[in-house]
């Protein structure tokens, strides 16, 4: 699938590491579907994760990039919604074998754990990485429905 537009939702320890992955994503020539948050004010991860699963299941967007503070909280309430894979990744490591291996439509950063040229990375390499295919990975990723 050809990624085209790449939605991004985060709390308030992940605004301004969105922000700066906004501008790499509109740099590089992407349509970017930012669903917030835009400001320190404290908020809750769920719901914003909730709102770029919608994104990226309706269709609006082909891949989705959360940031929270550690990435954790996002990426457990991203995965509880169907049809959504989203990996926590820290390296450029994990970011390409979320796609390889796991076909993951969306990724989670830590803000509060990885520096943003790292951050920047780690999307880069997720939205250019593609699925290696294969019956093993397959038969895994169909196991999760
Ligand atoms: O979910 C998280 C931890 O697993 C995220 O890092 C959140 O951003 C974090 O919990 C927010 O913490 P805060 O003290 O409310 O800023």
């Amino acid at each position: 699938m050809t990624v085209r537009t790449v939605a991004l939702a985060s709390d308030h320890a992940g605004y301004e590491l969105k922000a700066q992955i906004a501008g790499q994503l509109e740099g590089a020539g992407y349509t970017v579907l930012d669903l917030g948050t835009d400001g320190p004010a404290s908020v809750d991860y769920p719901d914003f994760a909730a709102a770029l699963a919608a994104a990226v299941t309706d269709g609006r967007a082909q891949r989705g990039v959360l940031v929270c503070g550690s990435g954790i909280g996002i990426s457990i309430a991203a995965n509880r919604h169907p049809g959504i894979r989203a990996a926590l990744v820290h390296d450029v490591t994990t970011a390409r074998l979320s796609r390889e291996h796991n076909d993951a439509n969306v990724i989670a950063l830590g803000a509060r754990i990885v520096g943003p040229e790292i951050a920047k990375d780690c999307v880069e390499i997720f939205l250019k990485t593609d699925f290696e295919g294969g019956e093993r990975h397959s038969r895994r990723i169909a196991k999760m429905g």
